[in-house]
């Protein structure tokens, strides 16, 4: 697994860093403490009607994907690492205007991992 190189220039200085998580990887820990409220992204990737397997693309509209799998061509939020379930995620993903975000659904402690549910086909792959 290459260092994000690219990524870690994306990444809001002062308030996210990437960094090796124990979930998995890399993952996007907060400096310090984020509100809820606040919106990340958008996400960047190459649109694509491709389907992929490797785990760094989200649906959008129209059948398109949107793909982060190329670090050269994605930012810091292709780090996110997947929440258990629901409950557990402390960002959302949702779409704006055909480009996807991020938004803390509650406040995030300094040193917390951001997690988003990836949906329930994608966590039971995961084998949760
Ligand atoms: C968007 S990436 C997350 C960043 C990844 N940790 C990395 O270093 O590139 C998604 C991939 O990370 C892994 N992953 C994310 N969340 C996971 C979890 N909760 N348990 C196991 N693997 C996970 C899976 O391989 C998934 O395909």
């Amino acid at each position: 697994m290459g260092t994000p190189n690219r990524a870690k220039k994306t990444v809001p200085t002062g308030i996210l860093e990437i960094k090796l998580s124990s979930i998995h990887g890399f993952g996007v820990f907060a400096l310090k403490k984020i509100q809820k409220g606040v919106r990340m992204g958008p996400y960047e990737g190459n649109v694509t009607k491709v389907e992929t397997t490797q785990g760094y693309a989200w649906k959008l509209k129209y059948s398109q994907l949107i793909d982060a799998s190329d670090e050269s061509n994605s930012n810091y939020l292709r780090y996110v690492n997947c929440a258990k379930n629901i409950a557990q995620q402390n960002v959302i993903a949702f779409q704006y205007r055909g480009q996807l975000y991020y938004r803390t659904c509650r406040d995030i402690l300094e040193g917390e991992e951001l997690l988003v549910y990836y949906g329930t086909s994608f966590a039971k792959n995961l084998g949760m």
